[in-house]
């Protein structure tokens, strides 16, 4: 499976092609809705959110409700188009009239001044247009189609906020999956303990209030996935690797945890992995998963926990200093509208991204071109580690 996306923040949409997806599974437009939705929700959000009503529509590789093994496009429409036309149509512009809207002054932490030198923008509305994270709307509904293949093979995926500018949630180890998936999908800041949600509000709101922006760290759990998805044998088939570089790619993120992570650096080897046991119903397990279920670059069988490390967003209110490209004069960067954290909707990417790798690696260790096959070899599977 492979998965492009293409579109400007304020174009006229977002366009995602899904390949690779087997024929023959069932898929509907409110699989992705649904998704769509939970990404545009989260406290701290800006004015652009009360905008946008994210809806995919599937415009080919679906067909009376089962994918048809070919691409599956989606199409999601950006309504603030329509206040951009101007400035976003593809005619061609009188030269003043451009001059007066060119974005000349980057913002410190963004892609501006970076992707102006690479591509040669002297208008860096060119750079921002794409950079911006309005893309991850385009890869929560690629991820939305993974996940709704991970979930008929009994493979279940939940994000939600794990901290937000150094406020953590209490120790959630005895949640379901269950559990899990509800708080993601209800709470507007989606931690999940109610008792720390009220003071990360306020921290956004003080943030805010103060013209700053706060980051977090958003929390991935997948379970059912069976033992020994991924590999040993080749580094970029390793399934942590693939995952952690993935969650990096996402708008502001900067660093990925398995289990215990970074602690890990901390502690004795005894305090560090998971010892092995064994029972006839469920085959080889482990008593505890310190090291997030994964070993060897493959899945243990254990759940999946990914945290990922979002920074503070870098479009500010109150202005840090930068430089004009056409003056070179030094200014002090002022924004009309912008995101103070984003992290809660962030976790709803991280769980679709997340989600797409993992589907990505199952089809390709269990290749089959029709769905109803792949659900057999994956059972067959679990079976035969069962009895290993
Ligand atoms: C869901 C989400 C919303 C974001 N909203 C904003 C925003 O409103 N303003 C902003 O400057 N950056 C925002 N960002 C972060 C930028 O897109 C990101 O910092 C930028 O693309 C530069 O990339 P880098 O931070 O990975 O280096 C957001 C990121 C995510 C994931
Ligand atoms: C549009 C989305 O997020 C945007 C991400 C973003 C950025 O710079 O990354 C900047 C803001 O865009 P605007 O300048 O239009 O307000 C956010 O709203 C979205 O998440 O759908």
């Amino acid at each position: 499976m492979r998965y492009m996306t293409a579109g400007e923040s304020h174009g006229k949409q977002m366009t995602t092609i899904v390949e690779g997806v087997p024929s023959n599974m069932p898929l509907l437009q409110e699989d992705i809705n649904g998704s769509l939705v939970r990404r545009q929700k989260g406290h701290g959000r800006g004015k652009r959110m009360q905008i946008e009503k994210d809806m995919a529509e599937i415009t080919s590789g679906v067909r009376h409700g089962y994918t048809l093994g070919s691409p599956i496009s989606l199409v999601i429409h950006n309504d603030d188009f329509r206040h951009w036309v101007d400035i976003m149509g593809e005619d061609p512009v009188e030269d003043d009239k451009q001059l007066r809207r060119k974005v000349s002054r980057p913002r410190p932490g963004h892609a501006d001044l970076n992707g102006a030198l690479k591509y040669g923008h002297r208008d860096m509305r060119n750079v921002l247009e794409r950079s911006s994270a309005r893309e991850t709307a385009a890869r929560v509904a690629a991820g939305a189609v993974a996940k709704t293949l991970l979930k008929q093979l009994d493979i279940h995926i939940a994000g939600y906020v794990k901290e937000i500018a150094g406020i953590t949630a209490e120790d959630d180890s005895s949640l379901t999956i269950a559990d899990r998936q509800r708080i993601s999908e209800d709470s507007p800041v989606r931690t999940l303990d109610e008792n720390v949600e009220q003071p990360m509000k306020d921290a956004i709101d003080q943030a805010k209030k103060d013209g700053d922006s706060i980051g977090g760290v958003a929390e991935v759990y997948v379970e059912g996935l069976p033992a020994g998805i991924g590999s040993y044998v080749h580094y970029d088939r390793k399934l942590d690797g693939r995952i952690a570089g993935n969650v990096m790619s996402i708008n502001a993120f900067k660093g990925v945890e398995f289990g215990l992570g970074f602690e890990a650096a901390r502690k004795h080897g005894s305090q560090v992995h998971d010892e092995i046991t064994w029972s006839e119903e469920a085959g080889y397990y482990r008593k505890t998963n310190r090291l997030g279920g994964l070993e060897g670059g493959m899945s243990t069988g254990m759940p999946l926990i990914i945290k990922g490390v979002m920074k503070p967003i870098p479009t500010l209110y109150k202005p840090l200093q930068s430089i004009d490209i056409e003056t070179k004069e030094a200014f002090n960067a002022s924004i009309e509208r912008s995101d103070s954290c984003a992290v809660p909707a962030a976790s709803v990417v991280m769980e679709h991204v997340v989600a797409f790798e993992i589907a990505k690696a199952i089809t390709e260790q269990f290749p089959h071109d029709q769905f109803p096959k792949l659900q057999k070899a994956i059972n067959d599977y679990r079976e035969e580690i069962r009895c290993f």
